[in-house]
């Protein structure tokens, strides 16, 4: 082809993915062949008591994709809702995509943590199993989930490392009968996700991590997708009390569409090839949530513009005391293997 063509097709192909008109279950593709519906209900700090009825909810109201975690405390609640939901015809099993994490005092006990999850949520599978975070705590530790030393310390196992954890999460999908569609990580840097690709046979389907135009991790995003490993963005509403839902340049954005705030921090991630998953226990809010629209380079230029300005904010960074390779928190040891 004529460079100077070649140039012009370049200069006019636009930067982000367009959808034409992605909805909340627009397919996005995973490295085992299976798909991912672009938007999943979160279930972080959805209280005992709220998280049945958000689940069963967003599930009439068409969501296709809920995000678990064992160490969020309320998967048996979620198992009740998707019995319910299945028992009543809303949907088949196997037209859901759930996802769940082992958690960090699990590492040495990957089918274990497994095998909880399952029989919280009454599931003889999941569609996705993550890594919770590439740190291994204490499984004898002063408590269940959250050991600590005596110094208030996170109580971390430096007997294992998350290579190792890496390793009994492969036999899940290489055995005979498997309990997991797929396998993936979540919290990974590019440094941690080099360590783990250096061994891994398996490479993971998912990274999830926390991404949202505050935060937009395009160093991870542009290894992810160099290496096949489909993202997924959590906290895109900046998590509690949603505080990005009050910044400037999302509604001048939100406002040129005609639509609220929340509706541009989702469809940012599918402008990027990403998941994404907003959690709300209010049903209101989690029909709001399903609205999804293409934006444009215009758009996402001035959503990029606002890190640029005001610099990287990171909502969630749990105590571990551990530096996970992600450069606006360099503090703390390095596991990364
Ligand atoms: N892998 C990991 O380590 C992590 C995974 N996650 C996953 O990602 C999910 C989403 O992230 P999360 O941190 O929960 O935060 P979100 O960014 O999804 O924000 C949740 C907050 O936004 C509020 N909210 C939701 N919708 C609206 C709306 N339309 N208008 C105004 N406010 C709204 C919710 O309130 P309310 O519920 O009261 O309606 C809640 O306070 C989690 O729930 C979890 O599943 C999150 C963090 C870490
Ligand atoms: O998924 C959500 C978060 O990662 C959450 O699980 C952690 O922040 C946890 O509360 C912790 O304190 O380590």
């Amino acid at each position: 082809m004529n460079p100077s063509l070649s140039n012009f097709m370049l200069a006019r192909t636009p930067k982000h993915i367009l959808h034409p008109t992605p909805t909340m279950t627009t397919q996005l593709q995973l490295n085992t062949g299976a798909s991912i519906p672009a938007l999943g209900l979160g279930t972080w700090q959805s209280a005992p008591g709220e998280v049945k009825k958000a689940v069963i909810h967003a599930i009439e109201a068409g969501y296709r994709h809920i995000d678990c975690a064992f160490c969020y405390q309320n998967e048996d609640e979620v198992g009740e809702a998707l019995q319910d939901v299945i028992s009543r015809g809303i949907v088949k099993r196997e037209d859901l995509f759930i996802t769940s994490k082992l958690w960090c005092t699990f590492h040495t006990r990957v089918e274990e943590g497994l095998q909880k999850s399952l029989d919280l949520l009454k599931l003889d599978y999941v569609d996705l199993y993550l890594m919770h975070w590439p740190v291994p705590m204490n499984p004898n530790g002063n408590h269940p989930l959250f050991p600590k030393l005596p110094d208030g310390s996170r109580d971390i196992d430096h007997s294992t490392n998350h290579i190792q954890t890496w390793k009994n999460m492969e036999k899940l999908v290489q055995s005979s009968s498997p309990k997991v569609k797929a396998i993936g990580v979540a919290n990974y840097s590019v440094k941690y996700l080099e360590k783990l690709l250096a061994q891994a046979t398996v490479v993971p389907a998912v990274n999830q991590i926390e991404n949202h135009p505050y935060l937009p991790q395009q160093e991870v995003a542009d290894f992810c997708k160099e290496k096949g490993i489909h993202l997924t963005a959590y906290s895109p509403f900046g998590s509690t009390g949603s505080p990005m839902f009050k910044d400037e340049i999302v509604n001048e954005v939100a406002k040129k569409h005609n639509v609220g705030a929340g509706t541009v921090l989702l469809s940012y991630h599918l402008a990027r090839n990403s998941s994404v998953l907003a959690k709300s226990v209010t049903p209101s809010r989690i029909d709001e949530n399903r609205k999804l629209i293409a934006l444009d380079d215009d758009d996402m230029s001035k959503l990029e513009s606002i890190s640029k300005t005001k610099g990287l904010t990171r909502f969630v960074y749990p105590p571990f005391g551990v530096n996970c390779g992600f450069p606006d928190k360099a503090d703390g040891i390095d596991l990364s293997g």
